[in-house]
């Protein structure tokens, strides 16, 4: 047998697994790295995170992401480059982490790279009726792997594709095997570039369990300031937002799109919220002089009005004592967009990840991890299914060697 398969059914049997979730998001402000502990698998998972940093992104790096992130037209010659370039890059930067942390490679059991996304294009955003929903990382996982050392478990989206499902959010499934609780309805809310959630229900019943995406996070927040005040890469605390004021017209213009009225689940990306979308706006409401404060401010409240509308509509049966919002991602540092949700859904008791044991910047990489956990030792037929999140093992193996 190929020692490599004698590796990997060494690892599947281990009481405890050591594996390293990276998670580099639509907002490209760096590589999020957590090393957890996982024993079990599935319902019975537990997991304990070890390690958690977000090794930034130099300026460099993001210059040449950018030249061909949610872009139509790229330079498909530096698409090709970047490939392996991101996977080398994501090796070293976990290497440079095992230095820091005091550990060796060989402590490390696997690494769970979810890779950079690139493009999204869900069947109902793209239009083609002949080409499926499509969705492309890169960061290529033989590149991580045989640089750091590690196994390799990544790009986990296409599975999804192939199964029926839009490619994401993946965060049900880890959502449903950590965070779950009986007796009590959880919506993990996570607020990066986009805003997606997952409902949990405290029936546990696992054909109940979805994950959307809602509408944008941090991805025209950080967009437009750095456009406005480039010495900025994001609006800290909402300070620039909390200066201005929402213009209505347009706000009710941005949300007029399509994509809030359809059903759950359904994805979306910078490729649909990008600039451009808010420039035609401004066209159409004869706002294009808007000052770059109130812009920012009505922005942050389109954001918080695509999370409320789908929370309001996912859960309007639901009783108030019931229901708990435990939030994640760079969103929860924004003051204007959290004291927004606080204030419009006062039904509902309303918490970080944190309360739930879960650092809310390392959670998506937490998730990465339990999906490679889950494509080790797990059964797939334990996970959350029903149309749209197929219950299908993810991720493709890379050995070492
Ligand atoms: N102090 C802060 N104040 C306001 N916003 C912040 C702060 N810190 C981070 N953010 C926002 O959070 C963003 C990063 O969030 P996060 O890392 O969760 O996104 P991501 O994982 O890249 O995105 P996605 O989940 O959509 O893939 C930053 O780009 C910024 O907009
Ligand atoms: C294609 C892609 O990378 N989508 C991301 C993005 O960032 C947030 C939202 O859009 C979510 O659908 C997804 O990531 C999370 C981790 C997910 O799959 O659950």
């Amino acid at each position: 047998m190929n020692p490599n398969l004698h590796h990997l059914f060494a690892i599947a049997q281990k009481p405890v697994r050591s594996i390293i979730g990276l998670m580099s998001g639509t907002s490209l402000d760096g590589l999020d790295v957590a090393l957890c502990h996982f024993r079990g698998s599935g319902t019975t998972t537990q997991v304990q995170v070890a390690q958690f940093t977000t090794v930034p992104y130099t300026e460099e790096v993001k210059t040449e992401i950018r030249r061909v992130f949610a872009k139509s037209e790229i330079d498909f010659e530096h698409l090709c480059l970047l490939n392996p370039w991101i996977g080398l890059l994501h090796a070293d930067m976990v290497l440079a982490c095992l230095r820091e942390w005091q550990l060796s490679p060989t402590e490390v059991d696997c690494i769970a790279s979810h890779g950079q996304t690139v493009f999204h294009a869900p069947q109902r955003q793209h239009g083609h009726p002949s080409f499926p929903n499509a969705t492309l990382q890169i960061g290529d996982g033989d590149h991580v792997a045989v640089r750091s050392g590690i196994l390799t478990i990544s790009d986990f989206r296409q599975k999804h594709i192939a199964a029926g499902g839009e490619g994401a959010p993946l965060a049900a499934y880890g959502d449903y095997l950590l965070l779950s609780k009986a007796g009590e309805d959880r919506i993990l809310l996570n607020m990066g570039g986009i805003a997606n959630f997952t409902y949990l229900p405290g029936s546990l019943d696992t054909s109940k369990v979805f994950a959307t995406d809602v509408g944008t996070g941090n991805t025209l927040l950080d967009a437009f300031t750095r456009h406005f005040f480039p010495e900025k890469s994001f609006d800290a605390n909402g300070d620039l937002a909390a200066q201005g004021h929402v213009h209505e017209a347009l706000l009710a213009d941005l949300l007029a799109n399509p994509f809030f009225a359809a059903d759950f689940p359904k994805t979306t990306g910078p490729e649909l919220f990008s600039m451009a979308y808010v420039a035609a706006a401004q066209q159409r409401t004869q706002t294009t002089d808007l000052s770059p404060f109130d812009l920012l401010a009505t922005l942050t409240q389109f954001s918080a009005e695509g999370i409320i509308q789908a929370i309001e509509r996912c859960a309007p049966t639901l009783p108030a004592a019931n229901l708990a919002i435990y939030a994640s991602g760079g969103g929860t540092y924004n003051t204007v967009l959290m004291n927004t949700l606080r204030k419009r859904l006062p039904r509902f008791a309303f918490g970080t990840t944190a309360d739930l044991g879960i650092h809310p910047d390392a959670k998506e990489a937490v998730l990465f991890a339990t999906l490679a956990n889950e494509c080790l030792v797990g059964n797939p037929a334990a996970q959350p299914s029903q149309p749209g999140s197929p219950a299908v093992s993810m991720g493709k193996i890379s050995f070492a060697q």
